[in-house]
């Protein structure tokens, strides 16, 4: 079973402004809303990918309803502790004519440490060894920077494999419990080794360190140019497909939702990173958070480039 922990959601406001200018009046062409929250939106994927996830988190009174049907109408099973409070809006500003995505994220409400509790609890009495924990995205004010950290350290210690996907502190401390997965960006990658990666054999270089730390995977995602997927013995390449994006929100969790997958099922890492590379290209090619159209993955499959970078071999499809 794949667990997605999303501690703090989001509906994600996803507006068009062509020529978006700071300081100015922008008016707004389009606009929608979707159920959010890095965790949410990887059982969305995983769901879509014909498999099957539990989502659990913490959610704010006012707003809930809207993640919680958009999880039933899909049948995705969910554990949500309800707390007084608005679900946080997260502002998504899609510029047309400029070619960027703004991210304007709400900080969230604060959560108790038995809320946090519940949630833990929840996930010990439902798993199993070999299942997968996705642990994603920011944490709720107030709460302690190292939680992803102990989470970590505790549920490997069971046997499951934690997938952690997070930025700034949080990922900073996640990381020292060494999880199975994580699925840095290039930005990330640089807050992490606090240095910059201008190329991917400086990224192998810095990958390979924390390697030796005890992480198995790292996938790191470089947007429109793909991603490079290390492990103790594997560099893979996968190339960037050139498509024309109507929303970034949710690619890279449309990538750790498909390779969250591709690893319950057995999969190689080469045939993982293949899927990954179409699911999160589809995705970019949907709007707002929705998730990627299957006849899309099907179609960018015979389009992706994947190599075993070492030896710069290209291999089969
Ligand atoms: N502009 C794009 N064109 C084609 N593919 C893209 C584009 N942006 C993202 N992708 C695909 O999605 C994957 C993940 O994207 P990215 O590196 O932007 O992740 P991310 O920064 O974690 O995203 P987010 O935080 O918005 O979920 C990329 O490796 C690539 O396969
Ligand atoms: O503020 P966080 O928790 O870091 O990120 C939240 C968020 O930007 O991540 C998802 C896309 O990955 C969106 O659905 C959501 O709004």
């Amino acid at each position: 079973m794949i667990f997605t922990v999303t501690l703090n959601p989001a509906i994600d406001k996803t507006v068009t402004i062509d020529n978006f200018r700071i300081g100015d009046v922008n008016r707004i062409t389009t606009s929608r809303i979707d159920a959010g929250g890095k965790g949410i939106n990887v059982s969305r994927v995983i769901n879509q990918l014909g498999g099957k996830s539990i989502a659990l988190g913490i959610l704010g009174k006012n707003g809930a309803s809207t993640i919680q049907n958009a999880l039933d109408i899909s049948g995705i099973d969910h554990y949500f502790v309800l707390i007084d409070g608005d679900v946080r809006v997260n502002l998504k500003i899609i510029d047309c004519q400029n070619h960027t995505n703004t991210d304007i994220n709400e900080a969230g409400i604060s959560v108790s440490n038995e809320q946090l509790a519940d949630i833990f609890d929840q996930i010990q009495v439902r798993m199993k060894p070999d299942d997968i924990v996705v642990l994603t995205g920011s944490l709720p004010p107030g709460t302690d920077p190292s939680l992803y950290r102990q989470w970590t350290e505790m549920l490997q210690r069971r046997g499951t494999r934690v997938f952690l996907d997070a930025d700034r502190t949080p990922f900073q401390m996640g990381i020292e419990s060494a999880p199975f997965f994580i699925k840095p960006n290039r930005f990330e990658l640089e807050q992490l080794c606090h240095t910059t990666l201008p190329s991917l054999d400086h990224i192998i270089a810095e990958g390979k360190k924390l390697l030796n730390t005890g992480i198995k995977v790292i996938l790191v995602s470089l947007g429109a140019e793909g991603a490079l997927l290390l492990t103790e013995d594997q560099i893979i390449r996968v190339e960037g497909i050139r498509v024309k994006p109507q929303s970034t929100v949710g690619a890279g969790d449309a990538m750790l939702a498909s390779f969250a997958i591709s690893l319950e099922q057995h999969q190689s890492y080469l045939e993982a990173a293949r899927l990954a590379s179409a699911v999160s290209t589809a995705k970019v090619l949907c709007p707002g958070s929705n998730p990627p159209d299957p006849a899309v993955i099907r179609q960018l499959l015979t389009q992706t480039i994947v190599y075993d970078y070492s030896k710069r071999i290209t291999l089969e499809r």
